[in-house]
């Protein structure tokens, strides 16, 4: 399990660990991995050119005692230094001893006022807002952005765990430098600019090949869209001594293995599962077809469809329990799925939610079900909106979920007293309590009509295998991003071919 946790546990537990520590042993157990993990990306340290932006707090501490290990390796190491006065002192004077160099860098100044290698000077004037240029003639690069340009790795010490909202226009003129530059870049714990704690992104940051992070993930480092800024993320174990329950945990190959639901000698269908779908309409019937190709994927023992497209269902699925009486007469189940392709079916979607087994509410489902119902509900309820739904049942604008996606999906929960899947390129899993499951399997090209009814029927089917909801989801989710992938391969998928490589990520996953 990959497990993240929140700014304040890491501020408590770090505070715990220095008490018993010498002074700056963990900032020099961070920046050894820092150096290290630098090392690894250059290929060759002697002779490379090392650029560190440092802001006021630790987090630059930690990049200018990695500089100096690089230094004392052969590179050349520059330091532009946002603010001189409040640089971290020993990562400054570390630096120094070992030949680096440092430069004051609001990024004001003019190519021509910075000689590379010129140290303890100020890289040019002062002016740091573009209006505060020069008058006459487009401005051209500054020193502190040609020393970006000519680098081959850039280390990001501007703000780490300490940030606060986007970046300030100093910063952010470098982070852009940055990401023009050819150099690599390695944001120092997380890339500057981006909330440790919820993954959003207020304006300009950071945009990293890598992260080195200490400690533990941050919640930030593994939800868009502030993961997209991460790139590849490092962890360095500094010895935080860490509670048991996350903030937010991401499962792994091991972990859905375990939780998969395996016939044992004794099973029948009956003892494994049968997940009723209700879904489709005459409107839109391969929505039923989707999600019972997902279903029969899933670890019940039989499907169950209820609705009007059951001839479209059998052509495809013959295996499959077609009625027409509707949920309450059926038949058993012991999981529902409803909403997919349901149109405007309402009477459909509130027989499901009186049954007293767990139901996954879907697409046209979140939209008709009763809200009070569902808060009402004694049994599992699993709803699995994608922001657009979310947005709708929250009352906000789309964009407000998609740049908040862990406030969104842990709001849902409370709100409906329900295990919510917010669906998307990282996927978020809430319950009302506990830790959010993150799933990072999935690709774009899940993007595609009907592969989130492939994602109900898989679901419920886990939820009917006997799941709790938040594994069922997440498992899921697991499976889906990954059938997804192996189906897609580089080029568009469709949703069926989705629903057919579901057996071989479960396979992949119990090698
Ligand atoms: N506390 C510890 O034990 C350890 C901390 N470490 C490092 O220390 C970092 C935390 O250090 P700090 O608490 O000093 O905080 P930071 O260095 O993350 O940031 C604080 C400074 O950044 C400025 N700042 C805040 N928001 C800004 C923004 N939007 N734009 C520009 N500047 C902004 C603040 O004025 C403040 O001076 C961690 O991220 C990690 O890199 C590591 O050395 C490991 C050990
Ligand atoms: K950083």
């Amino acid at each position: 399990m990959r497990t993240a946790y929140g700014v304040e546990t890491v501020r408590a537990t770090e505070r715990q660990l220095m008490a018993r520590l010498p002074e700056g042993t963990l900032m020099q157990r961070a920046a050894a991995g820092l150096a290290v993990a630098s090392a690894d990306l250059l290929g060759r340290v002697y002779g490379s050119r090392v650029v560190l932006l440092v802001g006021s707090g630790d987090n630059g501490g930690d990049a200018l005692y990695a500089g100096a290990r690089l230094a004392r390796r052969g590179a050349g190491v520059t330091a532009l230094l946002l603010a001189p006065e409040r640089a971290h002192a020993g990562g400054l004077a570390a630096l120094r001893r070992a030949g680096g160099t440092t430069v004051h860098s609001p990024a004001g100044g003019r190519a021509a006022g910075a000689t590379e290698g010129a140290a303890d000077r100020p890289a040019g004037g002062s002016a740091s807002d573009p209006a505060e240029r020069p008058a006459g003639g487009p401005a051209g690069p500054t020193a502190a952005e040609v020393l970006i340009e000519r680098a081959d790795l850039v280390l990001d010490g501007i703000v780490g765990i300490g940030g606060k909202g986007g970046l300030r226009p100093d910063a952010a003129r470098l982070a852009e430098a940055a990401e023009r530059s050819r150099a690599a870049v390695i944001a120092v714990d997380l890339p500057s600019g981006v909330d440790a704690d919820t993954g959003q992104v207020h304006g300009a940051a950071i945009r990293a090949d890598l992260t080195v992070t200490f400690g533990t993930h941050k919640p930030g480092l593994l939800i868009d869209p502030a993961r997209d800024f991460a790139g590849t993320v490092r962890l360095v174990d500094i010895g935080l001594d860490l509670p048991e329950e996350p903030a937010l945990e991401a499962l792994q190959h091991a972990d859905v293995a375990r939780l998969l639901p395996v016939p044992g000698p004794e099973s029948d269908k009956y003892r494994r599962g049968v997940v009723g779908i209700a879904a489709g309409s005459a409107r839109y019937p391969g929505a039923a077809v989707l999600a019972v190709a997902g279903a029969l994927h899933g670890g019940a023992g039989a499907v169950r469809y209820v609705g009007p497209a059951g001839d479209a269902v059998l052509a495809r699925f013959p295996e499959t329990l077609v009625s027409d009486l509707g949920p309450a007469k059926a038949g058993r189940v012991q999981s529902w799925v409803v909403g997919p392709g349901a149109g405007d079916d309402a009477a459909t979607v509130a027989q499901v939610l009186e049954a007293d087994v767990p139901v996954l509410i879907d697409a046209d489902g979140l939209r008709l079900a009763d809200r009070d119902t569902v808060r009402a509900r004694t049994a599992l309820t699993l709803m699995t909106p994608h922001a657009g739904e979310a947005a709708a049942l929250l009352g906000v604008a789309r964009a407000e979920v998609e740049g908040a996606r862990l406030s969104a999906v842990r709001e849902l929960a409370a709100r409906y007293r329900a295990t919510v899947l917010l669906k998307g390129s990282t996927t978020l899993v809430a319950a009302e309590e506990g830790a959010v499951r993150v799933n990072a399997t999935g690709t774009s090209w899940l993007a595609t009509a009907g592969s989130g009814d492939v994602l109900s029927g898989l679901a419920g089917s886990l939820l009917a295998a006997g799941l709790p909801a938040r594994d069922a989801g997440s498992v899921a989710a697991y499976l889906h991003g990954l059938a997804g992938r192996y189906a897609a391969d580089g080029a568009p998928v469709g949703a069926q071919d989705v629903a057919k490589a579901i057996a071989r990520a479960w396979r992949d996953v119990r090698d």
